[in-house]
């Protein structure tokens, strides 16, 4: 089975945090998940995360802290996802891709239908930052 290895943001701004909807045309169309993508041969994580949220949103982030990678067998193949606790340094987000964004309290996070893969992530991240799930 194809394994994929996606780097994603957490990214928090004035206690708050953002999620982002897949568009109609993408793969798992209307689900949520954290901002970035695959990444390439040759690119580490972090660079990986700072080309894709540019790609995707025109934005750029300080990376604060990493959560441990967390692995999904999707029907037809397997990701992991590697997720990073961000700040956003950009006013502006500009969505390329996505059809929407989500900027909610951690402990709301569970309200949007997540990728499967995001679940395990936001609840890793639900405990990095002591809120109960
Ligand atoms: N960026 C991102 N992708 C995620 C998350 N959760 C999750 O299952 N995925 C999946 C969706 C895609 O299959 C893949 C990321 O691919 P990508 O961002 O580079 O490009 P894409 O959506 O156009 O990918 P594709 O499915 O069309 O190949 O990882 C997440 O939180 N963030």
């Amino acid at each position: 089975m194809k394994h994929i290895h996606v780097t994603c943001a957490i990214i928090e701004r004035d206690g708050l945090v953002l999620a982002a909807q897949r568009s109609e045309g993408m793969s798992m169309p209307l689900k949520w998940e954290f901002p970035g993508g695959k990444i390439d041969p040759g690119e580490s994580p972090e660079e990986c995360l700072r080309r894709e949220l540019l790609e995707e949103m025109s934005i750029q982030v300080g990376i604060e802290e990493s959560l441990p990678a967390s692995t999904h067998n999707y029907q037809k193949f397997a990701i992991t996802l590697y997720p990073f606790i961000c700040s956003l340094k950009t006013e502006e987000i500009v969505l390329h891709e996505h059809a929407a964004l989500a900027w909610l309290p951690a402990g709301e996070l569970h309200c949007l239908d997540w990728a499967e893969a995001d679940l395990p992530v936001v609840d890793s991240y639900l405990v990095a930052c002591g809120v109960q799930s």
